[in-house]
């Protein structure tokens, strides 16, 4: 499965910690970034990350190209609601493009760990038919 990770400055550490738990089942993927957060990610954790753009520079919308393109099955998007994103516009395109093509999306560390137990149990199988992945 192709899953991207995105997170907000101060949800950063979060995400970190949050794939060190669950790394097991992450190694198991090809995961995906924006450019901040894919660095982290890669530095912290040593698993390989394709990186996109910084958010802020247009990687939200390259997530969402893939999304639109069903090359992605699995957003995990670790938003921070108490601070002003200057790419606002980007962050809601990105949120309405997974409910465009059902793509599960959690945007907080309590629904991606539901998801990432799911996706560890095979409930996510389904994309593979849609995208023809395996
Ligand atoms: O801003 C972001 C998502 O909207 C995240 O971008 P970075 O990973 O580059 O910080």
């Amino acid at each position: 499965m192709n899953i991207a990770l995105i997170a907000h400055d101060k949800k950063k550490d979060d995400l970190i910690r949050f794939v060190l738990a669950y790394q097991p089942i992450f190694e198991q993927h090809s995961l995906f970034a924006t450019g901040t957060t894919g660095t982290r990610i890669t530095t912290e954790t040593g698993l390989p990350v394709h990186r996109f753009r910084s958010g802020p520079l247009g990687g939200d919308q390259e997530i969402g190209a893939y999304i639109a393109n069903d090359k992605m099955d699995l957003v995990l998007f670790f938003r921070d609601p108490l601070t002003a994103q200057p790419h606002e516009p980007d962050v809601s395109a990105l949120i309405r493009l997974c409910d465009v093509y059902c793509v599960p999306l959690a945007t907080n560390m309590g629904s991606a760990e539901v998801l990432v137990k799911g996706l560890e149990r095979g409930d996510i199988e389904w994309r593979s038919i849609i995208n023809g992945n395996e």
